[in-house]
């Protein structure tokens, strides 16, 4: 099943700098789709399109079969939740607990209802103590937390985050990856943009490869072993593709490497 198609998709920002130039992308439903390029390259503003956000000037956005035009954007906005880069535009009222609130209560919850999802919300995120707190006096780590408490709330089948991690210490980040590895365990799409090829590398289903506003290749993350594509793409092969690449063996992750190293190791010992 497809959860976004776009065909032929350009956008021209009103000073005339094209954003980028017919794009035609399928990304797969219950996948994690890393959208990756260097700066510029388009990525932050195609996301924007998913969600009507910035609206489709020439082609068009699909969300499961349904355009994303203006007649629909509350029912697309129930389909796809999408995190900003920079957590302060997406906060906006008086308290964490408000903040995340606002979306249930948009959809005419109960208030029961409302205050089960921002608090099951909050508590998947590790920031409940955080309820009552207003979002300019929290870290940027716990404001994005907050931000996307504001989307799990919302119980959305796609998410869209532009540059999930930026910003977020390793620990943060590192939990962050495990609460959305569990909500694809449970069926959701994920589609993020980077300019991280190794986190691309390690994590990510299938790979959308951006170089200014052109979609240079798609394809499974093995796609990023491809000295030549990325290259055109203007970025390096991942760490540990490198580290392996005359060989059969294609660990993603360094815990996956130790595991292989310590077994070759262990077959042949290493007199160097
Ligand atoms: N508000 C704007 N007005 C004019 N041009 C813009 C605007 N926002 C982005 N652009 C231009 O559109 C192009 C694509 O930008 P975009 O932010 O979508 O790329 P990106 O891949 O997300 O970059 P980054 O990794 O730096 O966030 C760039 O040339 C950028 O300068």
């Amino acid at each position: 099943m497809i959860a976004i198609e776009t065909v032929g998709l350009s956008y021209v920002y009103p000073d005339t700098t094209p954003a980028f130039e017919k794009v035609n992308l399928q990304i797969k439903a219950g996948k994690k789709t890393a959208i990756l390029g260097i700066n510029g390259s388009g990525k932050t503003t195609l996301i924007y399109h998913f969600n009507g956000i910035i609206p489709a000037q020439q082609g068009e956005v699909k969300i499961h079969g349904l355009p994303v035009e203006k007649a629909h954007l509350q029912e697309i906005r129930k389909k796809i939740g999408l995190l900003f880069d920079n957590p302060d535009d997406q906060l906006f009222s008086t308290t964490i607990f408000n903040d995340i609130a606002f979306g249930p209560r948009n959809l005419k919850l109960n208030p029961a209802e409302v205050q089960q999802r921002v608090e099951k919300a909050l508590e998947r995120v590790g920031i409940s103590c955080l309820a009552e707190r207003p979002p300019y006096s929290l870290s940027l780590g716990q404001k994005k937390r907050a931000a996307i408490a504001g989307l799990l709330a919302m119980e959305p089948p796609i998410f869209a985050f532009d540059e999930p991690f930026s910003g977020l210490d390793p620990e943060a980040a590192s939990h962050f990856r495990e609460l959305l590895d569990r909500l694809v365990g449970e069926g959701a799409t994920l589609v993020y943009s980077t300019h991280d090829v190794d986190m691309a590398y390690e994590w990510a289903d299938e790979i959308i490869l951006m170089k200014k506003g052109k979609v240079l290749a798609c394809g499974e993350y093995d796609l990023l072993r491809d000295e030549s594509i990325l290259q055109a793409a203007s970025l390096p092969i991942p760490a540990l593709a490198k580290l392996f690449r005359d060989t059969h063996h294609k660990p993603r992750s360094v815990e996956e490497a130790h595991t292989l190293i310590n077994h070759i190791f262990d077959c042949k010992p290493f007199n160097g």
